[in-house]
């Protein structure tokens, strides 16, 4: 095991975020084997003794799907009747799933002002913990169909990527796993690169890793690398750990916290 990821074996409390192109095809329907398998690997690990949040993208994906709509309407309204749709049969997908293996799974749909207001957070906080006391899986989106940017109010994440950190903040999480479709940060786009070479570990992210963080590759998702960057740096300003790789095979998710080296790892150098 590499030295340096000893710290993960003792990680109790996992926030996982799921991208959108990790849970649609490319012909843009759902990835039921994924989610499947997310609903097995997560369970293990809460049986296990580890507490999981899982952040999951998808309402967008899995609403325009089901709709059949070919691409993201350009209204607001629209955008929010389709995530509406979507995020319900999200919950439907995770819960059926996850119910094959016997795990109960709950819905916290997040806005801004959860973290804006202090009260708001604490109730949240208190949600969360009493999730994860009874056993049970809390599944994390933001609430699209209410937040909405607006002009001296801000209602919106805007990104999952940032949820996560936030959510990985909230609970005081020992680690943040974001999974995504490259299986880690790179000098440059792997995608459109191929000598690109990547980052096993990171202490910092500065102006100069953020210059290497290229757009979304996919269709329905808003992050891209520079999101997910961000907030390794949130997760590093607050002291806490992330490691970033692909979501292909979940159960990655077990060599990861094996201490196996996998992915990026983001956590601060020791003093
Ligand atoms: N330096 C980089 N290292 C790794 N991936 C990068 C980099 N720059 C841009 N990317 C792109 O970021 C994409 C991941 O972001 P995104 O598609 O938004 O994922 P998700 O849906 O999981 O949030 C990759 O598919 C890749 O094309
Ligand atoms: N809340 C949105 C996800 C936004 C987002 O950050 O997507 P992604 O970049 O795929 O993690 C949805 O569920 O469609």
């Amino acid at each position: 095991m590499d030295n340096i990821r000893k710290k993960i074996l003792d990680c109790k409390r996992i926030v996982v975020k799921i991208g959108t192109s990790s849970l649609m095809l490319p012909d843009d329907s759902i990835d039921y084997q994924t989610i499947d398998r997310m609903a097995y690997v997560l369970t293990v690990l809460r049986k296990q003794g580890k507490e999981i949040v899982l952040v999951s993208s998808g309402a967008m994906g899995v609403g325009l799907n089901l709709l059949n709509l070919p691409q993201r309407p350009k209204t607001i309204p629209e955008q929010q009747a389709i995530a509406s749709v979507g995020q319900s049969e999200l919950m439907n997908l995770y819960s059926r799933f996850f119910s094959h293996y016997n795990q109960i799974v709950g819905q916290i749909l997040m806005t801004r002002d959860i973290v804006e207001f202090p009260e708001s957070r604490k109730n949240a906080e208190n949600a969360f913990e009493q999730l994860l006391q009874m056993g049970i899986i809390p599944i994390v989106n933001e609430n699209d169909a209410v937040s909405v940017e607006e002009l001296d109010h801000q209602t919106k994440f805007g990104d999952n990527d940032r949820l996560s950190a936030t959510v990985a903040e909230i609970i005081s999480a020992d680690l943040l796993i974001m999974l995504s479709d490259v299986d880690g940060f790179y000098d440059k786009n792997p995608m459109t690169n191929p000598d690109a070479a990547l980052f096993h570990t990171l202490h910092k992210v500065t102006d100069k890793e953020m210059a290497l963080a290229g757009g979304n590759g996919s269709k329905f998702g808003t992050g891209g690398m520079a999101t997910k960057l961000t907030a390794a740096k949130h997760i590093l300003s607050n002291n806490q750990q992330m490691v970033l790789t692909k979501a292909v095979d979940p159960t990655v998710l077990f060599e990861i916290l094996e201490g196996k080296e996998i992915g990026t790892y983001f956590v601060n150098e020791d003093k």
